[in-house]
């Protein structure tokens, strides 16, 4: 689905990423990890063509990214749905209007029978018609991920989506996550949390993917 062949990425100084050869396969559940500024979020960027490797190659979909016209690059996003780490909202926007949104641009509509679904399975169908400024970060965490998966994408994207939620709603997201898996998604997860990944081995077989030195590599044993 998603195949790096000697990736790296820089933003103009030193290189943050090198070497990183690996692909991720349909159906499969990556947790993404490293320390603070190791690179999760600029690795998850070029999983979705937000950025273009500096070297090497980055295949999404069997397209390899670099040379894809805009609409292309267009195409391969509606396919993927990313919960960013800062879930913005548009706050004068209710939060069905914010979830559905992404329908919304591209002229697709939702039935109101499959939107309540959605919002019951996020546990937020109650709060429908609230404004984004009033949510808890679960409950905003959890608009997000309803957001990306109303387009039913192949691959979904989590960028640190537990990063201020406590223990309790954290596994209620990450179970959220393995759901999704479970129904064919092909899941990233980054996190720095590996307290989180270990109890996951209870809802999902997850590989780990550990930046270290500049390379993204799986982790072993020894997480
Ligand atoms: N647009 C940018 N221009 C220049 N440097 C950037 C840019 N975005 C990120 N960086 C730098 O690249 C490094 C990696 O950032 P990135 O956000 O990918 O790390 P991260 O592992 O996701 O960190 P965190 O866990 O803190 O979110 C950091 O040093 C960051 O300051």
């Amino acid at each position: 689905m998603i195949a790096f062949e000697n990736v790296a990425y820089s933003y103009g100084g030193g290189e943050l990423l090198s070497e990183i050869s690996l692909k991720l396969a349909p159906g499969s559940f990556h947790f993404l990890t490293g320390p603070s500024g190791a690179g999760k979020s600029t690795f998850l960027k070029l999983c979705y063509a937000e950025l273009l490797p500096t070297a090497g190659h980055v295949t999404i979909f069997d397209r390899e990214v670099k040379g894809l016209s805009r609409d292309e690059v267009a195409d391969i996003r509606r396919r993927i749905g990313v919960v960013h780490q800062d879930c913005r909202f548009l706050d004068h926007l209710p939060l069905a209007a914010n979830v559905t949104l992404p329908l919304t641009v591209s002229d697709r509509e939702v039935s109101n029978d499959d939107l309540g679904d959605l919002l019951s399975w996020v546990g937020l169908r109650h709060l429908a018609d609230a404004l984004p400024p009033s949510l808890s970060g679960g409950e905003r965490q959890r608009a997000a991920l309803a957001r990306a998966v109303i387009m039913d994408p192949e691959i979904i994207l989590a960028d640190e989506p537990t990063g201020n939620l406590d223990w309790d709603m954290s596994m209620r997201l990450l179970q959220l996550l393995a759901e999704l898996n479970r129904m064919g998604k092909t899941i990233v997860m980054a996190t720095h949390d590996l307290n989180l990944i270990r109890q996951s081995k209870t809802m999902v077989a997850a590989r780990v993917l550990r930046i270290r030195n500049r390379r993204v590599q799986l982790a072993g044993a020894d997480l």
